[in-house]
């Protein structure tokens, strides 16, 4: 894809996104809520025509050649998309017999866990059993390209580790998987490349080890604190670098009563910050030392969290 553009209203919602997606590796696209993600892979799905900007989904249009596209590519939509008066295991069978090599439907069904609401019609289904009766329709026709877009999204931990497992075999099998997501751990435990996308654009890319490494402070480890709302964290960064021989201190409040702190952070940092909190007349209420994460790369990059 490249230069992709969709205006609703006179606005850009995807604004000139470039991004491609290889065979055998699993594509993330990860941003907030409206940051486009969602138009985006629909024009690649041929379901919505761009505005301006190229698509091309196996050497081909996904609108004009849309015929010929469909028995290669595997869609899984947000909202299901699905018929909603059939009964769940009828509608896989039903959608596994229009391919010409579909997979194993029992064994499908038994890896995603749908036979406990086999017989349950799609209209009663919860969230998350919707979502993974999606995601076996999407794969079940052996697509060579599949988009899931936020696949875990609803699902408990055992479901998402399900889904999980099955992209990874789907990787395995040589399929381009593009994945929305707007969760950090989704796109860190899976994707072989990430897009960060905000406002319609990238505004990072790569994969997950780069983009981590990537700033100013390197891969060193953030601390995170929660404490009363507005604090002067300008104030705080000026003490750091004062009190501490090394530069480059940036404290934000990422959400209100929630700071993060990047910087060379050693021991001495903590000695510091708690001092500087007491001197403040402020109790932490929680602080934890951890390693950089996409959600702090969304926030060096935008100064906002990525939920
Ligand atoms: N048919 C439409 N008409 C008008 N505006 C739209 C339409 N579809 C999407 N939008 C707007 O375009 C922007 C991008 O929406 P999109 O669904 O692509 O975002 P997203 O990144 O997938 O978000 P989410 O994670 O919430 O699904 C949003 O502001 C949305 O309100």
């Amino acid at each position: 894809m490249r230069g992709l553009r969709k205006t609703y209203g006179g606005r850009d919602v995807v604004d000139g996104l470039d991004l491609q997606a290889t065979a055998g590796a699993v594509t993330a696209v990860l941003g907030p809520n409206g940051a486009g993600k969602t138009t985006t892979v629909e024009c690649c799905e041929g379901l919505r025509s761009p505005d301006g900007g190229t698509v091309r989904v196996l050497g081909l249009d996904p609108v004009a050649d849309a015929a010929a596209l469909r028995p290669r590519v595997g869609v899984m939509l947000q909202d299901g998309g699905l018929p909603t008066g059939v009964r769940a295991m009828e509608m896989l069978r039903h959608v596994s017999r229009m391919y010409a090599a579909p997979r194993d439907v029992d064994e499908l069904a038994e890896r995603l866990g749908l036979h406990a609401f086999a017989r349950t019609a799609v209209r009663r289904l919860s969230g998350g059993q919707r979502q993974r009766l999606a995601l076996a329709a999407a794969v079940v026709g052996r697509p060579e390209v599949v988009f899931l877009d936020e696949p875990s999204a609803g699902m408990d931990p055992q479901s998402r580790h399900a889904v999980w497992d099955l992209v990874r075999e789907l990787r395995a099998d040589g399929v381009a998987v593009v994945l929305t997501t707007h969760l950090m751990d989704e796109a860190e435990d899976l994707a072989d490349v990430v897009h960060v996308v905000d406002h319609g654009r990238v505004i990072a890319s790569g994969d997950v080890p780069h983009l981590l490494s990537d700033g100013a402070s390197g891969s060193a480890p953030r601390v995170r604190f929660a404490a009363r709302p507005g604090l002067p964290v300008g104030a705080l960064a000026a003490h750091l670098a004062r009190d501490l021989p090394d530069a480059g201190w940036s404290a934000v409040e990422a959400e209100p009563g929630e700071y993060v702190l990047a910087g060379p952070v050693a021991p001495a940092t903590l000695e510091a910050l708690t001092g500087w909190l007491a001197a403040q007349d402020t109790l932490v209420t929680r602080l934890t030392v951890g390693r950089r994460t996409l959600e702090d790369v969304f926030l060096d990059l935008t100064g906002r969290h990525l939920r």
